[in-house]
């Protein structure tokens, strides 16, 4: 596919579903030359102010596909440079603009180097620079004795940090423990970005804290082996720490890709008492997020040898999938992002103890999102408050991204809520055709992604000339 059409004039996209923040309009978003929402107005109003429609008006009649905000996903890791096998820049982005995903935020490990100083970012941004579809924007990374680097990186615009408090799975990005914390906590305190963790800590059971002691002699091939390795209580204990270090502290702490749902009172109680002492933070600046598996798949449902469903924390049982939801429904999970960690088929032997972790996602978010939330009676403005507006806040990119608002970029959507298509490998656009979700069927298409008015993605294809952006300052990095 060619170079697509020069973006040089005014645009009326135009739906009957146009899904804002409060519910859906029949009507239109008008977007301006350089690609800013304009306005967002009902069909009685277009058609009085834009009678006959002015010459230098580009029409995009969307029909009844819904148009919505572009989704933004705050959790991807791309893994470029260094380990783009795995997954990279380009086919990261494509498979997003494929997916309805205007913004990617890139996890700060599994490339090589990671994102931990300002150095290793600019030799990130140098890989990324080349090529990306739709925006990207970038976690730094939390590690041992890199706190002087961390002000550095804020300069350059990351959106926040991003660590784990046990093993990573990558020896170049090792964990950090509770000196780190302290240490971490008290160089970012009083700063307005988040500070997100991989939130599980190994259970100790006095002199050795293995991950698996019992599960030597259980079979690694059944998913049930892994499971048991990973109980709820290692994201319980986790969150139990940070929740210490939220009274001390004035941090923003987000918990990435919760599993566990007793994670989250656990939580709410440390944002409670944040909002007594009277922090004026977002949520009090404590904030959850979960996962796509977590909320499509259940433990009960893995085939043994399928490490295609591994991923850590572990996708667990039903009864905790529907504990989730609850909490989706009640608006205590803030937003939901992909995690999507992929790598090379070679890695994802049957046996689930030694494969690697991690589910390959990015592109199938919202329709994964759409097909269970559409079935539970959820509203499309429901789908954006999870995946574009929560993800574009907790980045801090709230005031370009995450919703159809005068003022902000138009990344857009055009989404066929009622349509439903099969994964298969052939449409995956991201770099390893790896999914959990292969032969599965999704409800809703997205059927045009927009850039900042720029169509990037239609009629199953992606443009190849890159429209996409790095969201950081420029200006600090040289
Ligand atoms: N290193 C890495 O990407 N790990 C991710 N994979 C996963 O399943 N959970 C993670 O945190
Ligand atoms: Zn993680
Ligand atoms: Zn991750």
């Amino acid at each position: 596919r060619g170079l697509q059409p020069d973006k040089s004039e005014n645009q009326l996209f135009l739906s009957k579903r146009v899904v804002t923040d409060s519910g859906e309009i029949d009507g239109g978003v008008l977007v301006n030359k350089n690609g800013i929402i304009e306005g967002i107005f009902t069909r009685d109003t277009i058609d009085k102010l834009f009678n006959g429609y002015d010459k230098n008006l580009q029409v995009i009649d969307g029909g009844d596909w819904a148009l919505m905000a572009g989704v933004v996903d705050s959790h991807v890791h791309v893994n470029e440079p260094g380990r783009t096998s795995w997954e990279g820049f380009v086919t990261a982005t494509r498979a997003g603009a494929a997916g309805g995903i205007t913004t990617i935020v890139d996890m700060p490990l599994n490339s090589v180097p990671p994102t931990t100083s300002l150095e290793n970012l600019k030799t990130k941004i140098s890989a990324a620079k080349e090529e990306v579809y739709v925006d990207v924007a970038f976690w730094g990374g939390l590690v041992p004795g890199n706190e002087e680097e961390l002000q550095k990186l804020i300069k350059a615009g990351v959106v926040g940090f991003k660590g784990f408090l046990i093993d990573s799975g990558v020896s170049e990005f090792p964990n950090v423990d509770g000196d780190d914390l302290d240490k971490i906590f008290t160089t970012l305190n009083g700063s307005d970005i988040a500070v997100a963790f991989h939130a599980e800590l190994p259970i100790s059971d006095g002199n050795n804290s293995s991950l698996c002691e019992k599960c030597e002699n259980l079979d690694p091939i059944l998913y049930s082996t892994y499971l048991s390795s990973r109980p709820p209580q290692m994201e319980i204990d986790a969150a139990t720490l940070l929740a210490k270090y939220i009274t001390k502290y004035d941090v923003h702490v987000h918990v990435v890709h919760v599993s566990a749902a007793g994670v989250i009172p656990i939580l709410e109680k440390a944002r409670e008492f944040r909002i007594q002492n009277g922090s004026k933070r977002w949520r009090g600046g404590v904030t959850a997020e979960t996962c796509h598996h977590y909320l499509t798949l259940s433990s009960e449902q893995i085939p043994p040898g399928r490490t295609e469903y591994k991923c850590s924390p572990p996708i667990r049982d039903i009864n905790n999938k529907l504990r989730l939801w609850d909490y989706i429904k009640q608006r205590r999970i803030d937003l939901i992002a992909s995690d999507h960690s992929p790598s090379v088929a070679g890695l994802k032997s049957p046996d689930f103890m030694t494969a690697w972790g991690g589910v390959s996602s990015v592109q199938f978010g919202l329709s994964l999102f759409w097909t269970e939330a559409k079935a539970r009676g959820y509203s499309l403005s429901t789908v954006s408050h999870f995946l574009s507006s929560g993800p574009a806040r907790l980045a801090g990119l709230h005031d370009k991204k995450g919703a159809l608002k005068p003022g902000l970029d138009a990344d857009l959507v055009f989404f066929d809520p009622d349509a439903s298509f099969v994964v298969t490998p052939d449409k995956i656009f991201y770099k390893n055709k790896l999914s959990p979700y292969m032969y599965k069927v999704l409800t809703g298409k997205v059927m045009q992604t927009y850039v900042r008015g720029r169509l990037v993605f239609t009629d199953g294809q992606v443009y190849d000339n890159p429209q996409g952006k790095l969201l950081i300052n420029e200006e600090e990095l040289y």
